[in-house]
């Protein structure tokens, strides 16, 4: 142990949760969480009120913490708006909000699918921040003057720790001093994957280039540079080194240090898979985002609006727990007897079917039991995961390890199921925040002011389980034959 500490954030969907680990050994000291409010939109004062609490409950940041750097992972692409004096203009649009579906669908017609992913990686769908601004353009066109700034959650928060903020909060405004990295701001749609299209962001808010020209976009800071030291708050102390932060799988990525052949299936309130390439892609079919990574490398995401609330859903209908749930799951065989659940409870994204609603296929009396129920519904979520997968090797991802994170991969069900659907082992890391930790590795990073990331030995999580069965092809075949029906 170096006695020098680092903390890691992760600001996701549901959650915030601080790490606090070693700078030198990567061991875990302290750790905190607290809850971010429901819905698909969210006012960023809520993101850092989480912050604080979850920040007190590992232990704090003051002066005597030893917390020498911090840095924040954060759910990507959710849409800022800051005026000029870092007001927050309206409830921050999440990743997750599918009102945008028709501004994204308007914005492909303009210029085509290939040309999207050959100029930002992606094709637009509701989750990317250019569609969001495009719903602003067209649903609040009041609000596009008064824009001065766009951000992301880990910009804002990152903007917020370094002890800036809203003149109507006595904080200095000071817009300039906003930071992103190249992984979150790969998914916005308007980041070329080395600079910002400025055109983009004119098309995407429907104003001429000269006015975009004076929009304030965050500085992408460079993987392991820093993004500056804290001025000082009354949750934050000052000289605290900044790390870069990422967008959360980028984060998770470093979390779990993963290399060629590495995909991580992340089961958060969205499904991701996930991997690594030394190269960018660019899928005009829309199914695999073309991000870039938190080392300098490139990131290949299918990303599903559904995933562990799926089964939130299903305990929710069966009145049990996450252990009860597991149990009723493994209680019934491989493909439930024909029940198929389509899962698309909140519309969805890969596909891309921003209105589409979940539905249940095949019920007949034989298959109307709670464990048939529960079978159909990790079975579901995990169906829209293999076709991620899919979409993946499609685009040349080289497949070795499955690794399953996120709070889904808790459940007993889940990890056995997999294996099966996927047609592959899996292997689940020890229980642990992955995004939080891959901030926390960014941040010792940019204190080493070294060129490549710490490799961290002090592991502290337990051992990684591996997962195997027997491949069940009928329970894909299933769900294929009625995914399509709506
Ligand atoms: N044992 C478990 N089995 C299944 N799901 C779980 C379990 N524990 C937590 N979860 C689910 O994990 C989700 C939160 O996971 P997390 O990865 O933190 O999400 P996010 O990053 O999107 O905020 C919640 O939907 C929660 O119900
Ligand atoms: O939209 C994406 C990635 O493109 C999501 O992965 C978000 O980044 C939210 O992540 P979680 O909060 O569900 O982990």
């Amino acid at each position: 142990m170096s006695g020098i500490l680092v903390a890691g954030v992760d600001s996701s969907t549901q959650s915030c949760k601080v790490v606090v680990r070693d700078a030198e050994t990567g061991a875990l000291v302290r750790s905190g969480s607290a809850s971010h409010p429901d819905g698909t939109e969210v006012h960023p004062d809520a993101w850092w009120d989480a912050f604080t609490v979850a920040a007190a409950a590992a232990g704090g940041l003051g002066a005597d913490s030893g917390v020498a750097a911090i840095a924040v992972g954060g759910q990507q692409h959710g849409m800022v708006l800051l005026d000029a004096d870092g007001e927050v203009l309206r409830p921050a649009l999440l990743w997750n909000d599918t009102r945008s579906g028709e501004s994204a669908a308007a914005l492909v017609d303009e210029l085509g699918a290939a040309a999207w992913a050959e100029a930002v990686g992606s094709v637009p769908v509701a989750s990317l921040t250019v569609t969001k601004l495009r719903w602003v353009a067209d649903h609040e066109p009041d609000l596009v003057g008064r824009i001065a700034a766009v951000a992301l959650p880990h910009d804002w928060l990152t903007w917020r720790i370094a002890g800036y903020g809203p003149r109507s909060q006595g904080l200095e405004p000071d817009l300039g001093a906003l930071t992103t990295d190249r992984s979150d701001a790969s998914g916005t749609g308007y980041w070329g994957l080395d600079a910002y299209r400025r055109d983009l962001l004119a098309r995407g808010l429907r104003v001429d280039e000269a006015t975009a020209e004076r929009i304030v976009l965050p500085r992408v800071v460079g993987p392991g540079e820093a993004a500056g030291t804290t001025q000082g708050s009354e949750t934050v102390p000052a000289g605290i080194v900044l790390g870069a932060g990422a967008g959360d799988n980028a984060g998770a990525a470093l979390g779990l240090g993963m290399s060629a052949g590495d995909v991580a299936i992340s089961i958060g309130t969205s499904g991701v898979v996930s991997a690594v390439a030394d190269r960018p892609s660019a899928d005009a079919s829309g199914l695999v985002n073309g991000f870039a990574d938190a080392t300098g490398r490139y990131l290949l995401l299918g990303v599903t609006l559904n995933a562990s609330r799926v089964l939130d859903a299903a305990r929710s209908i069966l009145g049990v727990d996450h252990v009860g749930l597991s149990k009723l799951a493994l209680g019934a065989p491989a493909g439930a007897d024909g029940l198929v659940l389509v899962p698309y409870l909140e519309g969805e994204r890969t596909p891309n079917r921003p209105d589409a609603t979940g539905s249940f296929h095949g019920l007949r009396l034989a298959n109307a039991t709670p464990e048939h129920v529960a079978r159909a519904s990790v079975e579901g979520m995990l169906c829209g995961l293999a076709d991620g997968l899919d979409a993946l090797v499609a685009q040349g991802a080289e497949v070795g390890r499955l690794l399953l994170i996120g709070g889904g991969a808790r459940s007993e069900a889940v990890r056995q199921l997999a294996p099966s659907v996927f047609g592959r082992p899996v292997e689940v890391p020890p229980p642990g925040e992955y995004v939080a930790d891959g901030a926390a590795r960014q941040a010792a990073w940019a204190l080493a002011g070294a060129a490549e990331p710490p490799v961290w030995t002090g592991g502290d999580g337990g051992p990684t389980l591996t997962f195997d069965g027997e491949p069940t092809p009928v329970v894909r075949e299933q769900y294929a034959a009625v995914r399509d029906l709506g």
